[in-house]
């Protein structure tokens, strides 16, 4: 059972690195650097971590990083599962679930993107408003376990507008503008073509990316509060002047990533003067 899985993971995890986790933090393609910013880092591969699958593409490394960043200890998935690998949906989103088990209260999610929107050329940072889920399946789909989040789940907010707010503030205090945007989730593995990103673009996306909303909507299903921060790695499909591919992707991540990682450096030490960081309950044991 999920529920059990999870928390088996969960205590595990806890038990190798002892004590409440303010947030946890997803990690992209290419934007594992992140976790260098971690201090005195509990470094556990997935494959020492109960029921964690293996990750399998370029740029996820495939380990959690627990350590503090401005006295906020912090959750880092240094690599992600895609459904495209082969994953359920509720293999992809087992780290939420154990996010959810540890009492972690809130989750950032990145990654990389194609940028359909006009003014969102690689090299832009954007803050995830909302998303449309075009992978043609919830995460949410099966019988529900109460214990884990409600059967209907109102997605009205997945996107925290008060942590919107706080990494526009952050973003201004380092001397950028975050702009906001639209993602749409394709299945992938394959880029879009052409037609697709000039339907997407009607139907409000402003960037596109294969990850990323399974995950918020099992964050918002569990109660967990989402920032979304995504990089543009390239133009989307059609818009680009050259063939996509995945290096391309993982060099522009690198790039970018030095500026993601301040701005998400910025937000978890403004969340760390906030009353209640980090004290969130630790894990229940499996019963
Ligand atoms: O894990 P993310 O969403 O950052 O990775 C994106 C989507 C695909 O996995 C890959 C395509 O290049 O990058
Ligand atoms: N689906 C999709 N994912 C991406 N990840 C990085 N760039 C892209 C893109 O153009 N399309």
């Amino acid at each position: 059972m999920l529920y059990t899985r999870a928390s088996e993971a969960a205590n595990v995890i806890a038990g190798r690195a002892p004590g409440p986790i303010g947030a946890g933090v997803v990690l992209g393609s290419g934007l594992g650097g992140l976790a260098d910013r971690l201090s005195d880092p509990v470094a556990m591969p997935y494959a020492e971590l109960p029921h964690f699958p293996m990750t399998t593409v370029a740029g996820h490394p495939g380990r959690l990083l627990i350590g503090g960043i401005g006295g906020l200890r912090v959750a880092m998935f240094q690599g992600r599962f895609h459904h495209y690998e082969g994953h359920d949906l509720e293999c992809v989103t087992f780290p939420i679930r154990v996010l959810h088990r540890l009492g972690v209260p809130r989750v950032i999610l990145t990654a990389a993107t194609g940028g359909i929107r006009d003014d969102l050329g690689p090299g832009s940072i954007v803050c995830l408003s909302d998303h449309l889920n075009l992978m043609g399946v919830s995460p949410l789909r099966g019988r529900n376990d109460d214990r884990l989040g409600p059967r209907f789940l109102d997605l009205s907010e997945v996107y925290s507008s008060r942590l919107r707010s706080l990494a526009r503030e952050e973003a201004a205090r380092l001397g950028f503008v975050l702009p906001e945007g639209v993602y749409a989730c394709m299945p992938g593995p394959n880029y879009e073509t052409p037609a697709e990103i000039r339907m997407l673009r009607a139907l409000g996306a402003d960037v596109v990316g294969m990850s990323t909303v399974p995950e918020a909507i099992v964050a918002r299903h569990s109660g967990l509060e989402v920032l979304g921060l995504v990089i543009v790695t390239n133009w989307a499909a059609g818009i680009s002047p050259a063939p996509l591919s995945h290096a391309e992707v993982i060099e522009a991540s690198l790039a970018v990533g030095g500026r993601l990682a301040d701005l998400i450096d910025a937000v978890l030490r403004r969340l760390s003067t906030e009353p209640d960081a980090g004290r969130s309950p630790v894990p229940v044991p499996v019963p």
